[in-house]
C-alpha cells in the first residue's frame, strides 16, 4: 500500500509526550497507510530523554521514534524563573537546525514516502517555518484547551492592533472563549512581559500552519469552539480530544512497576469513591513548609488519601525530587497515626487511580492531561493550580464547566495565594468528600459526553477523520 509520512514534534515534556503518542496511535489505528516518526527533544526537567520516553518507545513499537541528539544546553534557572515560558521556547527553538537536519537525514532518506504534515506542539511553532523550508504542510497539536487556544490568539490580536498588555487595573477581562469575565489574577502566567509576549508569539506563529488539532472536545468547551469558529483568519481547527493513554501498568518498570501494583492493591481494599488523590503532574512539587501543612490539612480531613509526594528542586537544579524518607520531612508521627488511611508514593500510575471505583475526588493541579483523564474517569476535581495555563483551566473547570471545587483560587480576591493553610485544604476535601453529591453528578454526565465524542460518529471522532482527509488530500 502507498505509504504517507508524518513527522511529530512533541515538546519535552510528559504533558506533551503522551497525547502526541496517543494522536498517533489513534490515526494509525483509523488509517494504517501512515507512517509515523515521532521527534523527542532531550527533556531539561525529566533528567534526559527520559525512561517516560524509552517505556513509550517500547510500548508503541508502530510509532518511530528518534530521539534528537542533545547538544543544546538547558534553560538556565534562572531564565526559567523570570519567564518559564520564554526560555522553554527558547530552549525549544535553539533545536531548530537539528529538527530540519534530523527530518532531512533520518526521516526523507529513510522512507520516500510523502510528508503529509510536520505536527508540531504548540511551543514548538518555530518549526512551522522548517516545514516551510522543506517545503511540506504543518499542523499545530495544542495539548491544553479550546479556551487557551482562543487566549493565545486573542493576546496576539491585542498586540498586532498596538493594544496595551493585560494590566492589574483593568477590569475582568472579557475574552471572546469563557463563558464568564477573567479576572487579572487567573492569568498569572501573563503577568510579565516577557511572557505576555512569548504567549502571544505563539498564538501568531499559529495562524501560519495548515491546521490547529486540539486535545479537547466541543461539548465541553462550546463557548470557546464557537469564539474560534466565529474567526476567518486562522486555520482549520480540529477538536479530536480526549487523548488519553490507558497502559495499564505497562509503562513502568522498576521501584515504579512495584509501587504501582501496592497502590492498586490498597485500593482494592477501600470503600467506593472514599479516598481523595493528590497529584500535581509531572513536575509540579511544593517546598518542605507546604508539604507539611498538606499533611496536617488531609490529617484533619478525616478522609482516606493517596498523596504522590513530590519536593521543590534543590536551588539551581530543574528536576523535583522523588523521595521516600517522608518522615524527615513530615510532621512528627504523621505517618503512624494515618497509616490505615493514607497512601503515599512518587510517581503515581494516575491513569490507573483515577479509573479505580475507590477514588472519590482529585486534588490537582489541573494540567489539562489530568483534567481530561479525571473527567473521563467522573471524578471531580478540587483545584489547587500551580504555574502555566493551569489557573485558567481551574477557572474553567470551577465557573464553566462547574467540575470542580476551588483551593487556591478565591475568584473574588485580589492575588493568587501562594502559600495554602491547612485549613483551606481540610475544608475543600471535606465539602468534596461529604457534600460534593451534585459536582459528581456533573462529572459523571461529562463523562458520558467525553466517550461518546470519541465513538464512531462522534464529534471527535468526526474531527480525526477530516483532519485525516486533508493529510491525504495534502499529498503532493
Ligand atoms: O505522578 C504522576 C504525574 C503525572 N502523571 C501523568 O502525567 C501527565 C501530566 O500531564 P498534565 O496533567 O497535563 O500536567 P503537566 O505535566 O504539568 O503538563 C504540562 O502540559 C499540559 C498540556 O499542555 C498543561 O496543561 C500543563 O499546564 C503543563 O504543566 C498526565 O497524563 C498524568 O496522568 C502520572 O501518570 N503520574
Amino acid at each position: 500500500m502507498k505509504k504517507t509520512q508524518l513527522v511529530f514534534v512533541p515538546a519535552p515534556g510528559f504533558g506533551h509526550l503522551v497525547p502526541a503518542v496517543q494522536l498517533a496511535k489513534m490515526v494509525l489505528e483509523r488509517n494504517d497507510s501512515f507512517l509515523i516518526t515521532m521527534l523527542a527533544i532531550h527533556n531539561p526537567f525529566d533528567g534526559g530523554i527520559s525512561k517516560n520516553t524509552e517505556s513509550l518507545a517500547s510500548i508503541h513499537t508502530e510509532i518511530r521514534f528518534i530521539e534528537i541528539p542533545e547538544t543544546i544546553p538547558a534553560p538556565p534557572p534562572e531564565a526559567l524563573a523570570v519567564g518559564p515560558a520564554s526560555a522553554y521556547t527558547s530552549y525549544i527553538n535553539d533545536h531548530k537546525t537539528l529538527v530540519k537536519d534530523t527530518i532531512v537525514n533520518l526521516v526523507m532518506t529513510h522512507n520516500p514516502a510523502p510528508i503529509a504534515s510536520v505536527v508540531v506542539d504548540m511551543f514548538c511553532t518555530a518549526f512551522i517555518d522548517v516545514a516551510k523550508e522543506l517545503g511540506v504542510p504543518s499542523h499545530v497539536f495544542y495539548t491544553s484547551n479550546a479556551a487557551f487556544l482562543a487566549t493565545m490568539l486573542y493576546l496576539s490580536d491585542r498586540e498586532d492592533k498596538g493594544e496595551p498588555k493585560f494590566s492589574p487595573t483593568d477590569p475582568d477581562y472579557i475574552i471572546p472563549c469563557y463563558s464568564n469575565p477573567v479576572p487579572y489574577r487567573v492569568m498569572p502566567l501573563l503577568h510579565t512581559d516577557v511572557e505576555y509576549e512569548a504567549f502571544a508569539n505563539h498564538g501568531r506563529q499559529f495562524k501560519e500552519s495548515n491546521g490547529i488539532i486540539v486535545n479537547t472536545f466541543s461539548e465541553a468547551e462550546s463557548h470557546a469552539v464557537s469564539a474560534l469558529l466565529a474567526r476567518d483568519d486562522i486555520p482549520p481547527i480540529f477538536n479530536v480530544g480526549p487523548l488519553i493513554i490507558h497502559h495499564k501498568g505497562k509503562s513502568l518498570s522498576g521501584s515504579d512497576a512495584v509501587k504501582r501494583d501496592e497502590i492498586l492493591k490498597w485500593l482494592d481494599d477501600q470503600p467506593e469513591k472514599s479516598v481523595v488523590f493528590l497529584c500535581f503532574g509531572s513536575r509540579g512539587c511544593f517546598d518542605e513548609a507546604q508539604l507539611k501543612e498538606i499533611a496536617i490539612g488531609l490529617e484533619r480531613s478525616g478522609q482516606r488519601f493517596l498523596w504522590s509526594v513530590r519536593l521543590k528542586p534543590s536551588k539551581g537544579k530543574l528536576q523535583a525530587s522523588i523521595f521516600d524518607n517522608y518522615g524527615e520531612i513530615l510532621p512528627q508521627g504523621f505517618l503512624e497515626r494515618t497509616k490505615n488511611i493514607g497512601m503515599l508514593c512518587g510517581w503515581a500510575p494516575q491513569v490507573e487511580i483515577l479509573a479505580h471505583k475507590a477514588v472519590g475526588a482529585f486534588v490537582s493541579h489541573c494540567g489539562w492531561n489530568s483534567t481530561l483523564e479525571a473527567l473521563w474517569y467522573a471524578v471531580p476535581i478540587i483545584t489547587w493550580p500551580l504555574y502555566a495555563e493551569q489557573h485558567t483551566n481551574a477557572f474553567q473547570l470551577v465557573k464553566d464547566l462547574g467540575l470542580a471545587v476551588e483551593l487556591t483560587l478565591d475568584f473574588r480576591g485580589d492575588c493568587p495565594t501562594d502559600f495554602v493553610k491547612a485549613e483551606v485544604i481540610t475544608k475543600a476535601v471535606k465539602t468534596m468528600m461529604e457534600q460534593g453529591g451534585e459536582l459528581r453528578n456533573k462529572a459523571k454526565e461529562t463523562s458520558e459526553m467525553a466517550k461518546k465524542a470519541v465513538m464512531e460518529g462522534g464529534s471527535s471522532y468526526v474531527a480525526l477523520g477530516n483532519l485525516i482527509d486533508q493529510w491525504l488530500g495534502s499529498k503532493p
